[in-house]
């Protein structure tokens, strides 16, 4: 009989390895490591437990609401939008393994050191994604992308050695400020997600090798801007709507929009789904941006079986033209995206 005393965090805590812990092992099986990715990661771990801090009493403390400013992307800035693109830049600088940043809330590329970079990294992140949410209590979170500067690399760092396509990323992640809080990240090695123990401060390995379903039997898609979709997608949504419960899995499929990219994501990957925000008439190339969200993202979730398209090709193939650019995503179960593909190509309609 266990003894009364045993409690979550011990049991937890006890069993369970750090992120810190994990990281040094996974770096020190790759040949040549010089603790630098480390402790990048670290310092990336360490602002989103800043972020998480102030998320959680966003209702307490005057961080609601909007900051009077519109970023670069037209939208108005909310103060956590600030607060956490403060953070993020704060815990890079200080870290000092970054030579330049990238973020959604700033228009061009930010330089953290000018000389020394080889070797270094280039971070581009959405310091908080899901900001129209963020002051109604609903799931919001952190995407983050990281770029070697090549070994041969002379003189500063500038948003051209940025431009990468999404393939060369050596890691990618997220952070959720949901329920409870949790860190996935890939380096190329599989994907590994982390929850945040309150009660020690420590991101735990919750969830170790993450593979997404084959299928789900979910979707997640603004359905408000049905109207001014391309006529395959169309079909492709009224297809899943369709009766058909002797199918497996059975049809109807259920919709789930949170408006959170990060949450609705996390979701899928666990338990199945697509996530799609096409090309509409109000965001032409789509609304969600390539380097901080998109390739993430697609690394992401091709490292955990998965696929992500712009709906005519691999989004980690996009060539990146500037920092903020957008482009459509189909992104998810393998089986739910390569038939979102081809309904896109005309070769399937919804009463197939
Ligand atoms: O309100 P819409 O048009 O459905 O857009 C929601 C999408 O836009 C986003 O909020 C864009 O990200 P930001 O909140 O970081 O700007 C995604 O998280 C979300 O999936
Ligand atoms: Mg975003
Ligand atoms: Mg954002």
């Amino acid at each position: 009989m266990p003894s009364a005393t045993l409690t979550a965090s011990t049991l937890s805590g006890g069993s369970l390895k750090t992120l810190e812990q994990f990281i040094i092992e996974r770096e020190s099986d790759s040949p040549g490591s010089t603790g630098q990715f480390s402790r990048l990661l670290r310092d990336l771990a360490l602002a989103a437990k800043v972020v998480e801090r102030d998320v959680r009493k966003a209702g307490l403390v005057d961080i609601f609401g909007e900051t009077g400013d519109v970023n670069v992307q037209g939208e108005v800035q909310k103060k956590l939008d600030l607060l956490a693109h403060e953070e993020f830049v704060r815990a890079l600088r200080r870290g000092g393994e970054v030579c330049l940043i990238g973020s959604e809330e700033h228009a061009e590329a930010i330089p953290l050191q000018f000389d020394d970079c080889q070797g270094k990294y280039i971070v581009l992140f959405d310091p908080l994604d899901g900001s129209s949410n963020v002051d109604v209590n609903v799931s919001i979170g952190t995407i983050f992308s990281i770029y070697k500067v090549p070994e041969d690399h002379a003189g500063p760092v500038s948003v051209e050695n940025a431009l990468q396509p999404g393939r060369d990323q050596v890691a990618a992640g997220y952070i959720v400020y949901g329920s409870s809080t949790i860190l996935v990240y890939t380096t190329g090695n599989g994907v590994n997600g982390f929850t945040l123990d309150p009660s020690i401060g420590e991101f735990l390995l919750s969830h170790p090798n993450i593979r997404t379903p084959e299928m789900g039997e979910m979707y997640s898609i603004n359905e408000g801007n049905y109207n001014s979709w391309e006529p395959g997608l169309k079909e492709y949504i009224k297809w899943m709507q369709t009766e058909a419960p002797e199918d497996d899995p059975p049809r109807p499929f259920t919709t789930r929009y949170i408006g959170s990219f990060v949450a609705d994501f996390h979701r899928n990957l666990m338990k199945g789904g697509v996530y799609i925000y096409p090309a509409n008439a109000r965001n032409p190339s789509g609304k969600l941006r390539l380097m901080y969200e998109a390739n993430p993202m697609a690394f992401i979730i091709e490292q955990a079986g998965g696929i992500a398209s712009t709906g005519n090709g691999r989004i980690l193939d996009v060539p990146p033209e500037a920092l903020h650019q957008r482009c459509p995503v189909y992104i998810g179960s393998p089986k739910m995206v390569e038939m979102a593909k081809s309904f896109l190509a005309g070769e399937r309609t919804a009463r197939d």
